[in-house]
């Protein structure tokens, strides 16, 4: 197929420069859609149908063998070889069992190593004699050393991801799961699984991968590539808005208040805050005539573009036809016969024009909140009655910008401008988002997400659990409704796939504290010591090397988690002992293979052992316990094979 594609030869396709180049790219696309990847097996599966399957219902109608793989794949004649995993035939892979066969007598699923074929596995669903056993296979996959970025799980998608990987392409689903339950996972796919079904309107559209902050997103880059997916966007929430440069940090109650959604109506207030009506009336000359158009007729139009829900920008654009379409008619009732240049003329006249930037005049969005966190004559005039005397003096700035350039805008104010930017002009929709990490955003921040898939659709990631921002969400319901997806389904995933038994049923005992409404999660990870917990007397540091050496002999990565304000002692800790350490986010390679993880960025990362230095120093990293207890619960959670934990101070009553 690659070869086949290579030699495509479009040299004498008829059309335009640009048709040639576009189709030359399509072809390079489509080229690098179909490289071979070394370690990346065509098929992992394959289904053996009891009947012949109806040619409506399937991609490879005709037969009743298939093999299921990463991608489709066809032989000379274009005859399918390999069903892509996302056609609906592949559906019955993932989801066919003893108890509901779905038609299908034998389902056999094929082990790799390295990319060469060295096993498979046989179920014969239909066959009521077959006793059910584990797969060992599934076990195995599952159970793969971590080395290097995340991949992608198109072999092992259980049936209750499965389902939230295919949902609707028109609804909204928010996916509340603990850690390791493979919410990440299965946002990928579902996007994969999106294009797949409608190539034609999302890619249009487009699709965007929200994360929390870089490391993550570099850590989940290949994941997509390797399903053949090259073309899904990714951000974290701070490039979405990024209107303004970021110098400065808000105090946590500020931060709390600019994230707080009545911010919008404020805001609201402030873009329309310039809306003047007029004292006089507009007077057009036309040639040798005068056209009047009085105050009561100037306030009425404005008056009723004011009322429409539509944008500021696009009422201002508005405003100057509809004064001259007023005039227009002046000129009918006093006999001529105007038409449609001349009332663009109208609405271009500098007498129109006048009237426009008097009562509706333009509004940049930067200065608009520079301005209302720099004056607090015009912040209480917008808030006036939406936040207390005391809340506005809190999100004003301490000392007020001289320009948008200059500043000291932080993190909620490039937010604040988002809004403001939208309020002014529409901002334009994608086809689908999948928001990972949802938990930590403020409602402002779920606006901006939203407004970027109002016409589109969004798939929610998230852990109440592990919400570690003062803003953080409290419930799925609100932090939809902010995000203008009211009503979403909520699913839950509660199986680990990460976590061994042990480890999380100790993080498990923080969830009381941190967020009581919670279940547990269980592990199908049922592994023996995978937990010490171990009292460190004297030099912390020399011990928690120990075990990090200890965790480099086996295989596998290992995470060495820490409190922000202990790495630098680690670092040098790490140099002086000539071990080599890489940062959050980069490849693990054989050669190098500890990552030194401050705690603030461990959030959804995972490595084979984890050795975490000092719970209570994470704990009172944060401002308040309940944050500090949830940062800890993250830094619990990442370890796949082992966790150590290494503490001089007492551990947080917390954990029992
Ligand atoms: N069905 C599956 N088969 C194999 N591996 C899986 C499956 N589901 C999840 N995993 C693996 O489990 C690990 C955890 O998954 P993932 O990171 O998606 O979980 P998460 O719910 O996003 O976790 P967190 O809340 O910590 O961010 C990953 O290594 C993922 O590949």
């Amino acid at each position: 197929m690659r070869e086949d594609a290579e030699q495509l030869d479009i040299s004498d396709v008829a059309g335009t420069w640009v048709t040639q180049q576009v189709l030359h790219d399509q072809i390079q696309r489509r080229i690098a859609a179909l490289a071979d990847l070394a370690d990346t097996p065509l098929f992992f599966g394959r289904l053996d149908f009891l009947r012949a399957i109806g040619e409506d219902a399937s991609e490879g109608a005709g037969g009743s063998r298939f093999y299921i793989g990463r991608r489709h794949v066809h032989d000379a004649e274009g005859d399918p070889m390999v069903i892509d995993w996302r056609a609906p035939v592949s559906q019955t892979f993932y989801q066919a069992s003893r108890k509901d066969p779905m038609d299908i007598a034998k389902r056999r699923r094929f082990g790799y190593t390295g990319g060469e074929l060295t096993a498979y596995e046989d179920e014969n669903l239909s066959d009521p004699a077959e006793i059910e056993q584990a797969s060992a296979l599934l076990a195995a996959e599952i159970e793969k050393p971590r080395v290097g970025p995340m991949r992608d799980i198109v072999a092992t998608i259980q049936p209750e991801q499965d389902e939230i990987v295919r949902a609707d392409v028109s609804g909204t689903v928010c996916v509340q799961g603990a850690p390791g339950t493979g919410k990440t996972a299965v946002g990928l796919h579902r996007v994969a699984y999106l294009l797949y079904a409608h190539r034609e309107r999302l890619a249009k559209a487009g699709t965007l991968v929200i994360g929390p902050n870089s490391s993550f997103l570099s850590y989940i880059e290949q994941v997509l590539p390797a399903l053949g997916e090259l073309d899904v966007a990714q951000a974290t929430v701070q490039q979405l808005v990024a209107h303004v440069e970021v110098r400065a940090q808000d105090a946590p109650e500020a931060a709390v208040i600019k994230g707080d959604a009545r911010l919008a109506e404020v805001l609201r207030r402030a873009v329309r805050d310039g809306i003047t009506m007029p004292t006089e009336p507009c007077m057009v000359v036309r040639g040798s005539r005068r056209w009047r158009v009085p105050v009561y007729e100037l306030i009425e139009i404005i008056e009723e573009l004011a009322g429409r829900e539509i944008r500021y920008g696009a009422a201002m654009a508005a405003l100057p036809q509809r004064i001259a379409h007023a005039v227009l008619l002046k000129m009918e009732q006093g006999g001529e016969a105007p038409d449609d240049r001349v009332q663009d003329a109208v609405a271009r006249s500098r007498e129109v024009k006048a009237v426009v930037k008097a009562c509706w005049p333009a509004v940049d969005p930067a200065k608009l909140v520079l301005r209302l966190l720099g004056d607090a004559e015009f912040l209480a005039r917008c808030a006036e009655g939406i936040l207390t005397p005391e809340e506005q003096a809190a999100i004003l700035w301490p000392k007020p910008g001289r320009s948008v350039k200059t500043a000291p805008w932080t993190a909620a104010d490039a937010v604040l401008v988002d809004e403001a930017t939208d309020l002014v002009q529409r901002t334009p929709s994608l086809g689908h988002v999948v928001l990972d990490e949802a938990q930590d955003l403020s409602p402002m921040q779920y606006r901006a997400v939203g407004r970027r898939c109002t016409t589109g659709s969004a798939t929610v990631l998230g852990d109440l659990a592990q919400g570690t921002t003062p803003w953080a969400t409290a419930s799925w319901p609100e932090a939809l409704r902010h995000l203008g997806k009211d009503g979403a389904h909520v699913e839950e995933l509660t199986t680990g796939f990460r976590v061994p038994e042990q480890v999380i049923s100790y993080a498990s005992r923080l969830l009381p504290s941190i967020a009581p409404g919670l279940a547990p999660a269980t592990s199908i990870r049922t592994g023996q010591d995978t937990l010490a917990i171990r009292r460190v007397a004297e030099d912390l540091t020399g011990a928690v090397l120990a075990a990090c050496r200890e965790a480099l002999g086996r295989e596998g990565s290992t995470g060495l988690i820490a409190a922000d304000d202990r790495l630098q002692a680690l670092e040098a800790a790490l140099h002086a002992a000539g071990m080599p350490f890489l940062t959050p986010g980069t490849e693990t390679t054989a050669e190098a293979r500890l990552t030194l993880v401050p705690a603030s960025l461990a959030k959804g990362l995972e490595y084979d052992y984890v050795v975490l230095d000092e719970p209570a120093a994470v704990v009172a990293g944060e401002p308040d316990r309940r944050t500090g207890l949830r940062r800890l619960y993250v830094a619990l959670t990442r370890a796949v094979s082992g966790l150590t934990v290494l503490h001089a101070e007492p551990l947080p009553a917390e954990l029992g």
